[in-house]
Formats: C-alpha cells, structure tokens, sequence
C-alpha cells in the first residue's frame, strides 16, 4: 500500500490529504484536520453520492452532511473524514439510478427502491476504516452520524466509538420524504418535528 500524502485546502481550513493506494481504482482517501490529543477525536464517515456531493441534488442531504461535518471538525480544531466510494449505500452508481428511478417513477421510498431492484437496503463494509484509524492511531472516536447501524457496524470491527454527534439534516421541500424515511425506517436519529416542519 503506497500512503501519498497532501494538503486539502477548504472553506473551513487545511485538512491533511491521504490517499490509501492499495490498488484499487477508487482508493479510499482520509482528510484530517488539527491536532487531536486527549479527546477521541471527531470522525465523519462519508458514502460517496454522485448525485448529491457533486451534482447538488436536492433530493439527498449527503452535500448538508458534508458542509455540517467540516464544520464541525474545523469548530472542535480536530478531526478527520474519510470518504469512501460506496455509492449509493454499496450498490453503486448503476443500480442507484434504477432505485433512483422507482422512486421517480413508482413513488417507492429509498429503501424499498433497493429491494426492488434487488439489492440489500445497506451493502457498505466499514473495514477500510478500521484500517485508516489504525494507521493514524485512532483507537476511539466521536463519530458524526445520524445513522445506529454504522455504529453497530463500526464497534463489530472493533472501532471504539466513544461518542455518536449527530449532524441534524438539512431539509428541504424536495428532499423531506427521504429524510423522513431514513428516521422512520433507518431510525437515524433526528427530530422529526423539524423535518416536518418544512414548507412544500
Ligand atoms: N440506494 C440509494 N442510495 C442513496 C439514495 N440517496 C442517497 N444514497 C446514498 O446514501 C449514502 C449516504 O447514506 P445516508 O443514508 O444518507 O446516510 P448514512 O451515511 O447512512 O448516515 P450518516 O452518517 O448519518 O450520514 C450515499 O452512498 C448515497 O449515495 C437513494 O435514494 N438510494
Ligand atoms: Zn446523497
């Protein structure tokens, strides 16, 4: 594994670049940020979106998440996000445009447009992380998520994660329903009294 190092420069700071080159085509890559030393520092887990982080689409949360989770790491002075290139909750970009489309066109919610088209409702594998933490000597972390089962995940693997620090999502009239979904059938866990509390 060849470990390539650099600087992301970003709205909120520096982040240290890393890029875990194990060969893949879309090795998983970690930025981090400040120095962390007594707390377990603050980590942010993020699933590629193809549609949301790069395109802007106002049908997901994943560019708030990203946004709110610098934030936060640049507010604490230390923290790291690792991306990995899971599209789609690991069923990738293909078969994430074909549930995209039942949601489009036969009103299916996000996780019964995965069953649909036959995959799982979440195929991700949290194991590079074990690995990048263990390679910056993470033993334990805050970890910024919504969601109980990647902490469930996590701790399988033997993460320690000390602490879960919610990211409240960002609603909007278009993408209400799939927030909603995520609480009601994903138990992420937000009020869901400001996510109906949106206008349409
Ligand atoms: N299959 C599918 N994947 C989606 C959809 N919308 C977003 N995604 C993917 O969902 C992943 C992000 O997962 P989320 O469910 O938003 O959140 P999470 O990572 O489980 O939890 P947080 O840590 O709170 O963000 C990314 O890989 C997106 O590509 C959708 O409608 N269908
Ligand atoms: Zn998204």
């Amino acid at each position: 594994m060849d470990i390539i190092q650099s600087l992301l420069k970003t709205r909120v700071g520096t982040f240290g670049a890393f890029c875990f080159d194990d060969g893949r085509t879309q090795p998983p890559v970690a930025f981090a940020f400040g120095a962390y030393k007594e707390r377990p520092p603050l980590v942010r887990i993020q699933s590629e979106c193809l549609t949301g982080l790069v395109f802007g689409s106002l049908t997901c949360d994943c560019a708030g998440q990203r946004d709110d989770a610098l934030d936060a790491i640049a507010a604490d002075g230390a923290g790291v996000v690792i991306h990995l290139w899971q599209e789609g909750r690991g069923i990738g970009l293909a078969d994430k445009m074909r549930a995209y489309a039942r949601q489009i066109n036969d009103g299916a919610d996000t996780v019964d447009a995965n069953l649909l088209i036959g995959r799982q409702i979440d195929e991700r594998s949290y194991v590079d992380v074990k690995a990048i933490l263990n390679w910056f000597q993470i033993p334990a972390v805050r970890l910024l998520t919504n969601n109980p089962s990647k902490v469930d995940a996590l701790r399988q693997l033997g993460i320690e994660v000390a602490e879960t620090v919610s990211i409240p999502p960002q609603v909007n009239p278009l993408n209400r329903n799939y927030i909603r979904t995520k609480a009601v059938r994903l138990n992420h866990t937000y009020d869901l009294s400001s996510v109906d509390a949106v206008d349409d």
